[in-house]
């Protein structure tokens, strides 16, 4: 099979000595958007600009539809990049600015204006095609980079936090508009954040780096409810990790010996008895009952096991949700969320003793490393 974009080992060591990437590998098919998601520093903008040929590959190999780029210039490479602060000219109109991508490569006028009022149209910029960039705001200057870069019809656009300077509400706007945009065009697209709700909504798998590493790719939904990894669990959603080691196996599922008790969740490997691991736990499978509601053993029994003792420490509700602060043996604190009617105020509060308890099948076990 031909990828759109294949990364094989590829590393990035600058000329200070920094490791930024380190062994990389991607596969990505045609049409796919993806992305990079990881904190500041993890190499994400490093390996987006050695696949647009901005920065030299220092090892292994990347190739665009079965063609080795380690070695051709970036111009040559058909890959466009967007970057944050969208580079456009301000004194060139919102055409030119669009179109200039495809004069630098000699195409004759009358092809460049049938391609410029294309992508015009599809953006939605034909009211502003004669204004300058600096009279515009920032959503029409972000779909102005957006043309700007589809223009030359790339096989792959890169995208460095493309989003990144615009304000909340016109974020959300633009977020699905772009992924309207992609699908329709059926680009691949490379997408750099460290927001994780935008790698969530947009992508169709998620990178996610540390340090210069991949430590998962996955879709969204797999890598929000089943981390493969401590890091990922600690950075994508909201998770309680619980360490212990594993006791056995029961029903499929994978019972660890930990400091809140024996507790049950689904293996995301073989383990051995004795094996050192983590129980990761989402938010929101996890379950709040008033204890003296709580029959334990009742509730044990209809979770796997798992069932742990706590109290509540904060309590507040915002409109029809009530948000939970509970607290646990260990003296960790876990913020919880539900309906008003589910979490009624009167059976909740702040210093009373609850059980929280989720579904085995809800929770990963992971190795510890
Ligand atoms: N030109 C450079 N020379 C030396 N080191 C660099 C250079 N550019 C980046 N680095 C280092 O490489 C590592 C990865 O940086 P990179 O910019 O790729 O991370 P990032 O995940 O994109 O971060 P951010 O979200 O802050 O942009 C960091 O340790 C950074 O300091």
């Amino acid at each position: 099979m031909i990828y759109d974009l294949e990364l094989m080992k590829v590393g990035k060591v600058y000329d200070n000595g920094t490791t930024a990437v380190a062994g990389f590998d991607l596969a990505v098919t045609k049409g796919e958007f993806i992305a990079f998601l990881g904190p500041s520093g993890c190499g994400k903008t490093t390996t987006l600009r050695m696949i647009a040929g901005f920065e030299s590959i220092s090892s292994g190999d990347m190739m665009i539809k079965g063609i080795r780029m380690n070695d051709v210039p970036a111009q040559k490479r058909p890959t466009s990049t967007i970057f944050q602060n969208y580079a456009l000219f301000p004194h060139m109109t919102v055409r030119r600015n669009v179109g200039y991508g495809l004069a630098v490569k000699g195409m004759p006028k009358a092809e460049i204006d049938a391609k410029v009022d294309r992508i015009l149209a599809t953006l939605g910029l034909e009211d502003i095609a004669e204004r300058k960039p600096e009279r515009l705001s920032g959503g029409q200057r972000q779909r102005i980079a957006l043309a700007r870069g589809l223009v030359v019809e790339p096989d792959i656009l890169l995208l460095d936090e493309p989003l990144g300077a615009l304000d909340a509400n016109l974020r959300k706007a633009i977020q699905n508009e772009l992924k309207l945009l992609q699908k329709n065009l059926g680009v691949t697209f490379v997408f750099v954040t460290h927001a994780q709700s935008e790698a969530l909504a947009l992508s169709d798998r998620i990178v996610v780096m540390n340090q210069g590493r991949v430590e998962q790719i996955s879709p969204p939904h797999q890598l929000y409810t089943r981390p493969n990894t401590p890091f990922v669990a600690q950075f994508v959603g909201r998770n309680t990790i619980f360490a212990g080691t594993v006791k056995g196996s029961e029903g499929g599922m994978t019972v660890a010996e930990t400091a809140s008790g024996t507790l049950a969740g689904k293996p995301s490997a073989a383990f051995d008895g004795g094996a050192h691991v983590n129980l990761v736990v989402p938010a929101e499978a996890i379950e709040v009952v008033p204890a003296q509601e709580a029959r334990r053993e009742r509730i044990a029994a209809d979770f796997g096991g798992n069932v742990i003792d706590a109290t509540i420490s904060r309590f507040d509700v915002v409109g029809h949700i009530s948000h939970l602060a509970v607290t646990l043996p260990d003296s960790r604190s876990i913020a919880l969320e539900g309906h008003v009617e589910k979490y009624r105020p009167d059976a909740f509060a702040v210093g009373s003793q609850v059980v929280l308890s989720w579904s085995p099948e809800q929770a990963t076990v992971i190795p510890a490393h």
